[in-house]
């Protein structure tokens, strides 16, 4: 079915928002300060996760006051769907990663079979080491065994958009989060 501009009003006006962006703001600030205690002397390479990670990713580096490259991975498993599936690797990061200090960069830390799979493909590419990043951290039992080292804010077991999160592709740009009506 092809969204309209009307539907996607209606669906963004009956969502709740779950987190503002003041709180996100707050949020990003402690995880920048906690990334700087760990990385600034490190030279890291950051790597964002396409698609969602583009939001997060541009507000952390920002923050981010000591020397670091940037390049991204593109994985994907949920695409215009709402229930994940297995894993599509997109674009994989065209700088050497041998030797390199690695922070990846997510928007949400959902089951985590994303970040783990991402992780472990890194740990494999002789990188000295990987921190991971994501601004939401869902909360249910359905979580794989990895937990992100930083994490900007717990949010309800919902269908989520905003702050990089689409629904079917829509509402990445939105500076809040917000749960679909009755998800
Ligand atoms: O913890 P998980 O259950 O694996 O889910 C988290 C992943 O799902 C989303 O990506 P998605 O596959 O929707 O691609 P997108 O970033 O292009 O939206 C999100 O950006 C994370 O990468
Ligand atoms: O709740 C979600 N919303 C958008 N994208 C996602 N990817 C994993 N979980 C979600």
């Amino acid at each position: 079915m092809t969204l309209t501009l009307n539907d996607l009003n209606e669906i963004l006006n009956d969502a709740d928002c779950l987190v503002n962006e003041h709180t996100l703001n707050l949020a990003l600030d402690k995880m920048a300060a906690q990334i700087t205690a760990d990385l600034a002397d490190k030279l890291p390479l950051v790597l964002c996760v396409m698609n969602g990670g583009l939001v997060p990713t541009a507000a952390l580096i920002e923050r981010l006051n000591f020397p670091l490259e940037l390049d991204y991975i593109h994985a994907t498993r949920y695409g215009m769907e709402t229930e994940g599936a297995a894993l599509n690797w997109l674009s994989y990061p065209q700088s050497s990663l041998k030797d390199r200090h690695i922070l990846v960069i997510d928007d949400i830390f959902d089951q985590g079979h994303t970040l783990q799979a991402i992780i472990k493909w890194l740990e494999q590419q002789d990188t000295s080491s990987v921190h991971s990043a994501t601004v939401i951290n869902k909360l249910h039992d359905r979580k794989t065994d990895i937990v992100p080292d930083y994490i900007g804010t717990d949010v309800a077991d919902r269908f989520l958009f905003g702050y990089g999160m689409d629904y079917k592709g829509y509402f990445r740009n939105l500076k809040g989060i917000y749960a679909i009506k009755g998800s």
